[in-house]
């Protein structure tokens, strides 16, 4: 049985005409400017997000500390949501490489920081305190069910910030995914931040890469903090060629992968020993738990169906899990994968 992959859309490996172009990519030495492909990436991004100029960098961890280095200083402070992605899962970087300081605030069930509660969190210009800088924001949401935000509260967001002089950055890993999911152009989003990293390696299915955009002078700035992190890549295009095809072609097909969480949630729904709440599924992120009448853990259940149907799965604490479509994931792997946890959960 061929693996079946739930765990993340991090897994999805490219596709025939990604390794085509990356095969034919035009290149040159992307630290001397000179990488046509990776160059045409860059203004293409720039374009989508409708910002002056993009930077091409390895991952979206690191088009988020680029973007930090470049909004913050040592010292400062940057005000975000305390489940978010850059402040749980990005090892720290922004003080640990930045010396800049999180302010955690707690978000709602969509994933949303109060913007009155983001206005109290600017520090006065005190020199016992930090000083605040920058706000942090993620579209979609990952820890609540990759919840598409709407424009409205990133306007709101940005109201708080220019009144206090802050910029906004957006960790953007999925925000082609919020764009379809509210059958909205990403630049609705995007023109409330200053910054924002989108990532071409999940649901656009390219193998590497991100694309941090923003206006000329701040992306100047992101490119000396990406050098300095040792992100300076030479022949690049062989990447950035398969980035292209991403954005030119797997943005509207994201909505397939949005049909397929629906239907898995609709799936699960209907299974004993399953609760799942299938409002909050309107990208490409399921989650689930177990219900307390069922013996075993998530890691038990996760074992079982990867030892009897090849079906992989994250985990979310001891009783949850999270499943993630992908291009790679159609109705058919998503009923064998119904299929094999009624089976598990019948055993159980
Ligand atoms: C909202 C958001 N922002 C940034 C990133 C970082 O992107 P990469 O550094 O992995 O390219 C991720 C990756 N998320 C991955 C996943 O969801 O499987 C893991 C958890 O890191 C993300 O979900």
């Amino acid at each position: 049985m061929d693996r079946i992959d739930f765990r993340s859309d991090t897994v999805s490996w490219p596709t025939p005409a990604m390794r085509a172009a990356m095969a034919a990519a035009p290149v040159g030495d992307d630290v001397y400017g000179e990488d046509p492909t990776v160059n045409e990436l860059e203004a293409l991004a720039a374009a989508r997000t409708g910002k002056e100029a993009g930077l091409f960098v390895a991952s979206g961890t690191m088009g988020n500390l680029c973007a930090v280095l470049a909004h913050a200083g040592r010292g400062e402070e940057a005000i975000l949501g305390a489940d978010s992605h850059v402040y749980s899962w990005e090892a720290g970087g922004m003080a640990a490489l930045g010396g800049v300081i999180p302010h955690p605030l707690p978000t709602d069930a969509y994933g949303r920081m109060d913007p009155e509660a983001v206005a109290d969190a600017v520090r006065e210009d005190d020199p016992h305190l930090p000083r605040s800088r920058l706000v942090l924001v993620e579209n979609s949401y990952g820890a609540k069910h990759g919840y598409p935000l709407p424009p409205a509260y990133f306007a709101e967001i940005a109201a708080v910030a220019r009144q206090n002089g802050l910029a906004v950055h957006m960790d953007g890993a999925r925000l082609f995914n919020a764009a379809v999911a509210q059958q909205i152009d990403a630049t609705e989003i995007t023109r409330h931040v200053d910054s924002v990293t989108f990532c071409l390696s999940k649901g656009l299915c390219a193998p590497v890469g991100s694309v941090l955009c923003g206006s000329a002078d701040f992306i100047y700035r992101a490119r000396r903090a990406r050098k300095s992190l040792g992100g300076g890549m030479r022949q690049a295009g062989v990447l950035a060629a398969a980035g292209l095809v991403a954005l030119n072609e797997m943005i509207d097909r994201l909505a397939d992968d949005h049909a397929h969480a629906r239907r898995l949630a609709e799936g699960l729904a209907r299974l004993p020993g399953v609760g799942v709440n299938g409002e909050m599924v309107r990208t490409n992120m399921v989650f689930f738990d177990l219900s307390d009448d069922v013996a075993l853990s998530a890691d038990e259940v996760a074992d079982r169906l990867r030892q009897s149907a090849n079906v992989w799965l994250g985990t979310n604490g001891r009783r949850g899990f999270r499943a993630v479509t992908h291009c790679w994931i159609g109705a058919d792997e998503v009923r064998v994968f119904l299929d094999a946890l009624e089976n598990v959960l019948a055993r159980a």
